[in-house]
């Protein structure tokens, strides 16, 4: 019998192509998304070299954090370098014989929505991007690496990785989450636990009844920010869940080839007794609403919670930097959560810019407004979620509350379009990075859940979604 092994050290055996004495291997890759951020120099490299896309049928290109998400974005994108990004993406992909979804195109969107709504995504794959978010995959059983664009180019010249092993970490939550707290509140506790650099050398896989009981969007959120806690990619074993979300997609294997999937498929989890380096135990039914009030995501506390005082910090850089903190995000220790007031609202992202996040938010607005002091907008993940969103009439519930209802893309997740925070502008975001001007210059950024972002929509400020009537 051979030692047992983890889900992460089998779809690693799975695709070792090469494994040199000191430890570096080179993996096959299945899949390549690509976006218009961290692609033009690589498509550039293959250029100069005379080099072709080694698979481009496993390559997906798609234009996300520069298109607006302005109603009149089919006339054209006004802003020149977003315009040129764009324009890039088209052309390298129409070069090299790699699909291509463009701004215009239903199937757009945020590079890992588009994934696994297209069956692109399948468990048991190694899935590369150029973008630190491709843990979002993991959520399938895969094993999906954020890569460098020098890494972009190797994936596209040879369709292999160079990596190295890493440990497995098993964090495990156990028990059923109450009423109105949801997958992002669990990640959000579960980095405010390990901290930033917690995952640091590890694959996780997150297991336990309460990832189990979460729907495919949910698992997506946990593994999306897998990246904030340092680690090196996020798995979910994938399960019924899981295949009844993939089946009939697009890209998904159909007929024969899905039986044969299937029989792989659910050999994809963890043996009895395999080895982790490191074990995390959460316990689902203590959690509560988290919302972040700092400039990391591991700067979390409970809605019910008080902004803390760095001042209790042993060390000394690390109270330093707290401090900075609370400063950029104009904050003083002690203050409520629920007395912090906002000024904008962001409910999106490739954390929750699904659609099973926008009918949370429809059903805490629905029949309500957006508070007067608030600005608030709504940008679906993908064409389709978009799409969909108005077929159930999401979107006549979100205007009638007096939210800017948007075309898909990365948005104000990050500054890198016209979606962007004023300095000093206050946002409950249900995107996944705070960081010093993540938002727009100056913009202070508060990580929630969707329930919870929609719930500060309509009421001014923080509030406790587990008390709304
Ligand atoms: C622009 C891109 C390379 C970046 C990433 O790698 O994650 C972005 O998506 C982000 O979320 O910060
Ligand atoms: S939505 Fe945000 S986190 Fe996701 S890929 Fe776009 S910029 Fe990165």
């Amino acid at each position: 019998m051979s030692a047992p092994r983890t889900l992460y050290d089998k779809i690693w055996d799975d695709h070792l192509v090469n494994s040199q004495d000191d430890g570096t291997c080179l993996l096959y890759i299945d899949r390549h998304l690509v976006h218009e951020v961290t692609s033009p120099q690589a498509f550039e490299g293959l250029r100069m070299a005379g080099r072709k896309v080694r698979a481009p049928e496993k390559t997906l290109a798609v234009v996300d954090h520069n298109v607006p998400t302005s109603p009149d974005r089919h006339l054209g994108i006004k802003n020149e370098e977003s315009r040129i990004q764009v324009e890039a993406l088209a052309k390298n992909a129409a070069d090299f014989g790699v699909e291509y979804y463009s701004e215009n195109d239903k199937r757009q969107g945020i590079v890992h929505i588009v994934g696994p709504e297209q069956g692109f995504t399948l468990p048991g794959m190694t899935i590369v991007c150029g973008d630190s978010h491709t843990s979002t995959h993991g959520a399938f059983g895969a094993l999906a690496h954020g890569i460098g664009t020098s890494e972009v180019e190797h994936v596209l010249a040879t369709q292999t990785l160079i990596q190295k092993k890493a440990k497995n970490m098993l964090v495990r939550v156990d028990g059923q989450l109450p009423p109105g707290v949801t997958a992002k509140d669990i990640i959000l506790a579960i980095i405010g636990e390990i901290g930033t650099a917690g995952g640091t050398g590890h694959v996780i896989e997150f297991a336990g009844e309460a990832i189990r009981s979460l729907s495919m969007e949910g698992r997506m959120t946990i593994c999306n920010m897998t990246i904030e806690g340092g680690a090196r990619a996020g798995l979910i074993a994938p399960d019924e869940t899981t295949f009844a979300y993939i089946k009939d997609r697009p890209r998904a294997p159909k007929g024969k080839a899905w039986d044969m999937a299937l029989e792989y498929w659910k050999t994809l989890n963890t043996d009895e007794g395999a080895h982790y380096d490191r074990v995390v135990v959460l316990d689902a039914a203590n959690l509560p609403p988290i919302v972040s009030w700092g400039s990391s995501p591991e700067d979390v506390v409970s809605v019910q919670g008080i902004v803390p005082n760095p001042d209790e910090i042993q060390e000394e850089t690390k109270r330093a930097s707290k401090w900075r903190a609370l400063d950029y995000m104009g904050l003083k220790p002690g203050t409520k959560i629920t007395d912090i007031a906002i000024d904008r609202v962001f409910i999106g992202s490739c954390t929750n810019g699904r659609i099973e996040d926008l009918r949370a938010v429809a059903k805490v607005v629905e029949g309500r407004k957006v508070a007067s002091t608030v600005s608030a907008m709504i940008v679906p993940g993908s064409g389709l979620v978009k799409e969909q969103a108005e077929a159930e009439g999401l979107d006549k519930i979100f205007k009638e509350a007096g939210f800017d209802w948007r075309e898909p893309g990365c948005s104000m997740c990050l500054a890198m379009n016209d979606d962007r925070l004023k300095p000093g502008e206050r946002c409950a975001s249900t995107s996944n990075r705070n960081f010093e001007g993540r938002q727009g210059f100056k913009g202070r950024t508060h990580l929630v859940s969707p329930a919870m972002a929609a719930a500060a929509a309509v009421s001014g400020r923080f509030v406790d979604i587990r008390e709304w009537k």
